[in-house]
Parts: C-alpha cells; structure tokens; sequence
C-alpha cells in the first residue's frame, strides 16, 4: 500500500532529524515540505509569530486545535516552562497517529498530550475529563469554519479567563472571515492582526491574536 504524504514527512524526519532535538525537528519538516512536498504546517515564517507570541504569554496550560502531524505542537511544547502542558485535538486518526511518533522522537511527549476527536466534542470534556481549569494560550489551526464556533464555544465552556490568548493560523488563507469579523466586533476581544504567508508559499496569509477581556 503506497505511503501517505504524511508517513513519508514523519519517515524523513526519523532518517534526517536527531532524537530528542525539537528545533531539529522543526527544521527538518520545513526542509521537506519546502523542498519536496507541500503540507499543512503553519512553516517557520508564521511559526516565528507563533513563538513570540507563546514567549509572551509563557502558558502554563496550552490548547492546540489542529495537530494534522504535530509541526507546532512540538514548536510551542519546546517553548514551554518545566511543569506546562499542551493539549493538542486532532479529528483525523491517521495524522494523530503520524503525530503521536512525531511529538515522541521530538521528546517533548511528557509536555504534550494528543487528544482524538472532533474540536466540538473535545472541548466540552476539557474541564472535567482533563482537567482544565482554564486556558492561558489557545492556537486555533483547525478547520476554518469552526475557528468562530469554537471560540463562542470556549467562552461558554468558561475555559477563557481575562487575559486569555487566542492566536489563528489561516486568516486570510483557505481564510476564516466570520472569525475574524465576530472578534474584531466584540467587546470581550482585543485583537491583533499579523500580516504574514500561506506556509512554503508566496501567498498572502495572515494571523490574528485575539486578547479574551472577561
Ligand atoms: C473539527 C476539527 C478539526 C481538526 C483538525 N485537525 N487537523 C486539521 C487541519 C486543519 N488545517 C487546515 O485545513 C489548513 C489548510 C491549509 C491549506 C489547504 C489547502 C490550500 F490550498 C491552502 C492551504 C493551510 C493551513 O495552514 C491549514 O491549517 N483540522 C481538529 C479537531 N476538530
Ligand atoms: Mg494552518
């Protein structure tokens, strides 16, 4: 049975990358995916955004919505102070399974916990099947059409607290304008917008901080 595009990104990373070393890892992923393959990573010019702003707001309990083959969840857990954790939803088995090998070579797999499932099912459970009070960073990479669903969805599940940080892969492209419209129009947001690129291209692409205020 031939490869998935997936299975061959994690194979190069297991010959290329050295164990144990997430910006290794990192940086072996962008080379395949610029130089052979195209794939969904947020890539290193958005993931420079990423840092600063994981940097700034120093999580000590992180959601990653969109894990597809674990790129940014093991850039943000490399981030990450002793004793902080990321929890990272992934709807499709096959990239939670490439994921999972991915977070563990990296060895960031005590920082970071893989959960399977459809964002709307899983963040109803966070509080009490996972333990979370609430959430000082969330990355929204997920699909585009939920990124506003979600963060209503967060608010009701009252897993955001004032000073809580959103920041959104993808708002300009594939795009998540009802997003960007329903947090730029709320009172309870203060946003930010990072003029940027679509990952391993010269497209126009962008991402948003959204600042919860209580
Ligand atoms: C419902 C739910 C869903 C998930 C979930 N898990 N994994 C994902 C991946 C979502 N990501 C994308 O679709 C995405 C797409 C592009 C793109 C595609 C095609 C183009 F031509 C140009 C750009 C670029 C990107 O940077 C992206 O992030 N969602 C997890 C939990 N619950
Ligand atoms: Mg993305």
């Amino acid at each position: 049975m031939n490869q998935s595009k997936e299975q061959r990104i994690l194979n190069f990373v297991l010959q290329n990358a050295v164990r144990g070393d997430p910006c290794s890892v990192v940086d072996t992923i962008d080379k395949y995916c610029s130089q052979k393959e195209w794939a969904m990573n947020v890539g290193n010019e958005k993931g420079e955004i990423l840092d600063k702003t994981v940097e700034e707001v120093n999580p000590s309990v992180a959601l990653e919505l969109g894990t597809y083959c674990g790129y940014s969840a093991v850039r943000i857990s490399r981030l990450l102070k002793a004793g902080a954790r990321l929890l990272t939803v992934e709807f499709n088995p096959e990239f939670a399974a490439i994921a999972k090998q991915m977070i563990e070579f990296a060895g960031v797999q005590d920082k970071v916990k893989l959960l399977e499932g459809p964002s709307e099912e899983i963040i109803p459970q966070l509080k009490k099947k996972y333990e979370v009070d609430t959430l000082d960073f969330v990355f929204l990479d997920h699909w585009k059409d939920r990124y506003r669903p979600d963060t209503i969805l967060l608010q009701e599940c009252n897993l955001l607290r004032k000073g809580s940080v959103l920041l959104a892969d993808n708002v300009i492209f594939p795009g998540a304008p009802d997003f960007l419209d329903y947090v730029r129009k709320s009172p309870h947001f203060q946003c930010t917008y990072y003029p940027s690129h679509l990952e391993y291209m010269q497209v126009e692409d962008a991402m948003e901080k959204a600042v919860f205020l209580g």
